[in-house]
């Protein structure tokens, strides 16, 4: 197996406290990579040191086979990133701005500065200086710069995050064809799980400094996640039926009239039944696969059940 990224028990300490511990993180060429983690949990501080803006504490970053240090600038022109809130020359155009990337990176090709805002969907906007720029249009074009040296592996940290719906799936789309027109290799960390889902084919949960899982979505969705989703006329006296005559627990209510059971082993026939004995009304009933989301919230948060 080829990897882009790999990394060997890496910590990272601030200030006598561990916000990284002993993290084994594996990325292979050409895969869209979806780091997932709560508020703190240390996704920046990871993407950081994979540039080289933070030293780690212990252990070893190897990228492009060749372990990183602080003269990797071999590694660091063959990689794009957008971390944190992208800063630019705000007087200066989108064109222009990008134009000095360029000259940094040395990476002459114009023609892939119209690519890359074209590819962003800021075409029509490359000549208004960025000061005049949204939030949104900014991202957009922090993006654009991530990509317009052509990398072959970027680091995108919560890039779809000012964005509205449509802005999230152009980018999702512009994700997807990197990966698969171009082999781009990508490291996303997001919170909007629904929407970024879709494109990834690894997905690695960080909590508390800890990589806690790491799982190709293929496993994922292999895995027991399945669950049965009933719409109800009372939640509640079903969530006692179920916990007290059929010993059911691994159960959740989502909202007033919804209920999730998550337990693999049990008689859907004998729960209808014994809900329909007791008055209670179902109005739908089905087999349904646990989301990203829902999966997220079992690792990270201790289980669902009857959350
Ligand atoms: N320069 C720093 N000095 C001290 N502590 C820091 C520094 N940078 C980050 N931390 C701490 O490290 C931990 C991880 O922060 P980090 O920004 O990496 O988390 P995150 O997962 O990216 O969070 P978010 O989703 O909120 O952006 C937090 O407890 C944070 O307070």
């Amino acid at each position: 197996m080829s990897y882009v990224l790999k990394t060997n028990q890496l910590s990272k300490v601030f200030k006598g406290k561990e916000v990284l511990s002993d993290v084994n993180m594996k990325i292979k060429k050409g895969e869209i990579y979806g780091l997932l983690g709560p508020n703190g949990a240390g996704k920046t501080t990871l993407m950081k040191m994979f540039i080289t803006l933070m030293k780690p504490t212990n252990g070893v970053i190897e990228i492009f086979g060749k372990e990183l240090n602080h003269s990797s600038y071999e590694v660091l022109k063959r990689m794009g990133c957008l971390i944190e809130y992208p800063i630019f020359y705000e007087h200066l155009s989108a064109r222009e701005n990008l134009e000095i990337h360029c000259e940094y990176m040395g990476y002459y090709d114009k023609q892939s500065i119209d690519e890359a805002l074209d590819l962003v969907n800021l075409s029509n906007l490359t000549d208004k200086p960025v000061k005049e720029f949204s939030l949104g249009m900014k991202q957009r074009l922090g993006i654009a710069r991530a990509v317009v040296a052509k990398p072959e592996f970027i680091i995108l940290d919560e890039p779809i995050n000012s964005l509205d719906p449509k802005g999230i799936k152009e980018l999702r789309d512009v994700f997807k064809r990197l990966s698969e027109e171009n082999g781009t290799t990508l490291l996303i960390s997001s919170h909007i799980l629904g929407e970024i889902e879709k494109i990834l084919d690894t997905v690695g949960i960080i909590k508390e400094g800890k990589l806690i899982e790491e799982i190709s979505m293929e496993d994922l969705r292999s895995k027991s996640t399945m669950y049965l989703e009933l719409k109800l006329s009372d939640c509640k006296q079903a969530a006692y039926l179920l916990d007290h005559k059929l010993g059911i627990q691994n159960y959740k209510i989502i909202e007033d009239q919804l209920l999730r059971i998550y337990d693999e082993d049990f008689s859907q026939s004998l729960v209808t039944k014994t809900l329909l004995s007791n008055g209670i009304e179902i109005e739908a009933m089905n087999k349904k696969f646990l989301s990203l989301e829902d999966y997220f919230l079992t690792v990270t948060e201790g289980g669902i059940i009857n959350a």
